[in-house]
């Protein structure tokens, strides 16, 4: 039986009934909670790498991932207005496809969410170090940088995470205030970029368009390599789908939230990479056969030392205006990155954080992980842990790397998504549906496909680190979730879940009095 311990979706959705967080977020907060989660790393940083990876036609890198994301949007939205609660992907899957699948998929949601945290910091010290050089006090060279990056260690992507750490564990949350402020940084900093950047964009950097091609699968390089990196830089609108227990009439509004999250997030990014391309070039560097060196890796460090290309640059956006001659401007877009990229992390290792408690809350994981602070009312033990390990990788690895590994969870996790509500359809055809995916038999299998492709364009490295993560969720699971699941025969569920107290107010939304 290949979907065993199902638990059922009515089960889930009374769960959830019982933590009951308050409902205060509208369409508009969650477009902007979208649009904050999304911009980030991705668009700041990746641009390099996609670069690296295909040169000028990493604008239609840009175009296959949004395309990829929008299919996958419009699955994950159908089962996030049926099903509004927390978990995200993991919660879905046990409702459908059974606890083996739903763990295999809270496994690959480690590799999104942690790992995404250590890209985003690893993101963040590049900006950070490019300010401090700037400013006249620049860190040693072996400390700005990872072993495969051409340094030792990253001592600022350690300190950021660490930091982001802290404040999750006194609870220090975001408000959706300062979250609308953040992503206006974002959004200024990137329209600046644009206004700068584009007027300078000549037909020159264009050419060749595809120095690596279309690229093959397991390369990890050429259109598609690129394209399954730049996918992180959309990712995050799942964050709207999570938000689905604090959210105002979740039917109506979570699509909303997703769709149009993603939607402004494309334009943004095709002009910025547009403007880039344009204005300094993106042509990668390549190794005495002509081959495109790897991202993150040590040649290609070494290939770089001296150069101002962009694909060597750790802070591209703030680079482009710098070499354009608005050195001004490419610091205050590097001040905009170093101010926002930090609530990414803080959201992700949230996330994270939020996913071990649910999996811990069904028996899957020790119940140590749902222990909740008595004063700080915040589930401190698996926050330390998570952050901990955040940090040390984050130290150590370059972002390239860390993106693509944070992608192959992600684009399982959309597979499993997409099957799930195929499935559904046909199982429970008469569930209510606030929103239903359109064209799904057209929708979902184009979605898995395209994730499928992403995900098989990822490099050798990146896909042997992901199922060596899998084989130890496997042996974690047979040896410990399989026998201490809720689900499991003679366990019955808890009747008293552990409650977070005050509700988090991460995703809070203004003060809306009494
Ligand atoms: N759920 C995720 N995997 N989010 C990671 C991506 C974060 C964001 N899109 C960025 O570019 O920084």
């Amino acid at each position: 039986m290949l979907f065993w311990r199902v638990k059922p979706l009515d089960q889930i959705l009374a769960t959830a009934e019982r933590k009951s967080l308050k409902r205060q977020l509208g369409a508009f907060q969650l477009t902007m909670l979208g649009i904050g989660a999304i911009i980030g790393t991705g668009i700041f940083v990746l641009t390099a790498e996609a670069g690296q990876k295909a040169g000028p036609a990493m604008m239609l890198a840009f175009v296959i991932a949004a395309v990829v994301c929008a299919l996958a949007a419009l699955a994950y939205a159908e089962l996030a207005a049926m099903v509004p609660v927390s978990g995200s992907a993991y919660t879905y899957t046990y409702g459908v496809l059974g606890e083996g699948l739903a763990w295999a998929v809270g496994w690959a949601l480690v590799l999104e969410y942690a790992v995404a945290a250590c890209a985003v910091s690893v993101g963040w010290s590049g900006y950070m170090n490019g300010l401090l050089i700037s400013a006249g006090y620049p860190l040693p060279e072996f400390l700005r940088t990872g072993p495969m990056d051409g340094g030792s260690f990253n001592l600022l992507a350690l300190l950021i995470a660490l930091v982001v750490t802290f404040l999750l564990v006194i609870g220090t949350s975001k408000s959706a205030k300062v979250n609308a402020v953040l992503v206006l940084i974002k959004v200024a900093a990137l329209t600046a970029f644009i206004i700068i950047a584009i007027p300078a964009v000549q037909d020159e950097n264009f050419k060749p368009f595809f120095p690596t091609g279309w690229g093959s699968p397991l390369g990890g390089i050429g259109v598609l390599g690129a394209a399954a990196s730049i996918f992180f830089a959309y990712v995050g609108f799942d964050a709207v789908s999570t938000a689905a227990e604090e959210t105002k009439n979740p039917n109506r509004n979570i699509p909303i939230g997703l769709i149009a999250s993603l939607g402004v997030c494309t334009i943004f990014y095709l002009l910025v990479g547009y403007g880039a391309v344009g204005s300094i070039g993106s042509q990668p560097m390549l190794d005495l056969n002509g081959v495109a060196f790897h991202p993150g890796s040590p040649q290609l460090a070494e290939a770089c030392k001296g150069s101002d290309a962009l694909v060597c640059s750790r802070e591209p956006l703030a680079h482009v205006l710098r070499m354009l001659g608005f050195a001004k401007w490419g610091n205050a877009i590097g001040l905009a990155a170093a101010l926002a990229l930090p609530s990414v992390i803080l959201m992700m290792i949230y996330g994270q954080t939020r996913i071990f408690f649910t999996m811990s809350r069904d028996g899957l994981l020790p119940g140590i992980l749902s222990k909740v602070h008595p004063r700080f009312h915040t589930p401190y033990v698996v926050t330390i842990i998570t952050g901990v390990f955040v940090a040390a990788f984050a130290a150590l690895f370059p972002v390239g790397v860390l993106a693509d590994i944070s992608n192959s969870g992600t684009l399982f996790a959309f597979v499993m998504v997409s099957i799930a509500v195929m499935i559904l359809r046909k199982q429970q055809p008469n569930r209510p549906r606030p929103f239903r995916t359109p064209m799904v038999w057209l929708v979902c299998p184009l979605a898995i496909a395209g994730c499928l492709l992403l995900f098989l364009n990822l490099s050798m490295y990146t896909l042997s680190l992901f199922f060596g993560w899998a084989v130890i969720g496997l042996v974690v699971y047979a040896f410990y979730g399989y026998r201490n699941s809720d689900l499991a025969p003679g366990r019955s569920p808890p009747t008293d879940t552990p409650q977070l107290e005050p509700a988090p107010k991460f995703h809070e939304g203004p003060d809306l009095g009494p």
